[in-house]
């Protein structure tokens, strides 16, 4: 019974984006879509695919992890992988045939990209930002976006860790000199961080978690955010950023990329910061005006600063920190106490590791199951899995305008089936709808395809 369900779902000429494409069944079991239930207390989850596993196209991009690659690949999909991001026009080029691409935080994913992106049904970023998606823009095309919302907060946390002290105690300089062949043994300006006041601007995911460690360490904490959030331990949330800047000895940005933290930290900011105090910025390259925090480097306003992100970060690995990519690099370079990497706030082996197996699974539970929760521009939308138990079973999903009407139309054609369950939600112009339907043949799924086909509010052609 399952596999006369299967063969109705199997579409020979690979998957289309529009909505009632991802009418489905199963073609076989998986252990990994409830991980936390015991196997024995579940009847087998029967995957659905709507497609043929092997006609799923994916692309992989800037060494998405291992992990990743590997749940990805044991699906069947064809998963072609690259180390580094790629230049817009090779993008172009790539992404015009497939159906999944996964990246990190390099490969700007513009509406002049995605319009190409003709068969393209959804995207994992394999990181935290997601401000390199034009997600609005794929939102309207009925295109999800996953990312990995903290897997790697606390490996960023513990960079900024090592970077206060490392600034504190001009550790960089005195290692590059030792590298040099020079002595040269100073305690002058080199501090403690204990009873130091740590200002961090975004309590969020990574901003809390620094929280707790600097408390750890004897720091004082303060934070300023637009939100008002519970304060770990004895932090405490000062109202407005100039407080902050006043009273902080280490200010560190962990904000989003938004219109509202470009150049968040420019000259006035770093007028208002105590002077000999440090900066740190591991948040995104926009946030922090370089040319200003070169100046205010070079006249001893700021003790010393450490970059992990810049507002142009090259494709892949190599000689490319230069003039070239930001006119201001060299100047940067020259500067004493300044700390700067090439964004490896969340390049550890533990989060890589979990961000590739979060972000894996996302993909495979949207390809396979239509399911869209943790998505971040998308209506969040599951029901449980149909099992093996339940053959002659189809999962609609209707991805359509969010227009008053619409669900009207779609129910007159559900409901001459046997709906099991259903649910619908919806964010912005975007709603989603998810079926299941029990009792239907062959002939039965191709009239509800082409009858919800025909409606006119569905998304994408
Ligand atoms: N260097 C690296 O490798 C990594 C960098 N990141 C960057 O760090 C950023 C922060 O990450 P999370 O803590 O996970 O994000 P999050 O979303 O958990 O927290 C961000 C916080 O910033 C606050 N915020 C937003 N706009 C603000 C504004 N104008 N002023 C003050 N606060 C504002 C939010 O209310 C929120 O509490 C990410 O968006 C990403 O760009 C994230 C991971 C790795
Ligand atoms: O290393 C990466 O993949 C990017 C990390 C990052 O900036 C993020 O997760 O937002």
């Amino acid at each position: 019974m399952a596999s006369a369900a299967r063969d109705i779902v199997q579409r020979p000429k690979g998957p289309s984006r529009t909505v009632s494409s991802s009418l489905g069944s199963s073609s076989s079991p998986t252990a990994t879509f409830h991980p936390t239930l015991p196997h024995s207390r579940r009847a087998s989850p029967k995957q659905l695919k709507p497609f043929a596993t092997e006609d799923i196209k994916i692309l992989l991009l800037e060494n998405v992890n291992q992990t990743g690659r590997d749940i990805l690949a044991r699906q069947g999909y064809q998963v072609e992988f690259f180390k580094t991001s790629l230049p817009e026009d090779q993008l172009i080029e790539k992404i015009r045939d497939v159906h999944v691409i996964g990246i990190r935080s390099k490969t700007k994913l513009t509406a002049n990209v995605l319009q190409e992106a003709k068969s393209l049904i959804v995207i994992g970023c394999f990181c935290i930002g997601t401000n390199q998606v034009d997600l609005d823009y794929a939102a309207k095309h009925g295109i999800p976006v996953f990312n990995s919302p903290f897997s790697n907060s606390r490996s960023v946390a513990e960079l900024v860790v090592g970077e206060i002290i490392g600034l504190a105690r001009q550790l960089y300089d005195r290692s590059n000199e030792m590298h040099k062949g020079t002595w040269n043994k100073v305690s002058n300006k080199c501090w403690e961080i204990r009873g130091k006041v740590l200002g961090i601007i975004g309590y969020g995911h990574i901003g809390s978690q620094l929280s707790v460690l600097a408390e750890s360490m004897g720091m004082q904490v303060i934070f300023y955010d637009v939100v008002n959030l519970m304060a770990l331990g004895t932090a405490r949330q000062v109202p407005v950023l100039t407080d902050l800047l006043r009273d902080a000895d280490f200010v560190t940005c962990h904000v989003p990329e938004l219109p509202e933290t470009e150049n968040m930290i420019g000259p006035r900011e770093f007028e208002q910061m105590k002077n000999g105090s440090y900066l740190i910025n591991a948040s995104r390259g926009s946030v922090v005006d370089i040319p200003a925090l070169i100046d205010a480097m070079r006249t001893g306003k700021l003790a010393g600063a450490a970059l992990d992100v810049f507002p142009s970060e090259p494709a892949g690995n190599g000689d490319y920190f230069v003039n070239n990519l930001n006119s201001w690099a060299e100047g940067l370079r020259n500067l004493n106490n300044i700390i700067l990497t090439p964004h490896i706030g969340g390049s550890t082996e533990e989060a890589q590791s979990a961000i590739g197996i979060e972000v894996a699974e996302s993909l495979m539970r949207y390809v396979n199951e239509g399911a869209t929760l943790g998505a971040v521009n998308f209506p969040e939308v599951n029901l449980r899995s149909l099992t093996l138990d339940e053959p002659n079973h189809v999962r609609v999903i209707y991805i359509h305008r969010n227009i008053p009407g619409v669900l009207r139309k779609v129910n007159a054609i559900l409901g001459d089936h046997n709906v099991d369950k259903q649910v619908t939600d919806s964010r912005g112009e975007v709603a989603y709808l998810m079926a299941d339907i029990s009792n239907v043949n062959q002939s039965e799924i191709k009239d509800l395809f082409e009858s919800l086909e025909a409606l006119s509010c569905k998304f994408r052609d």
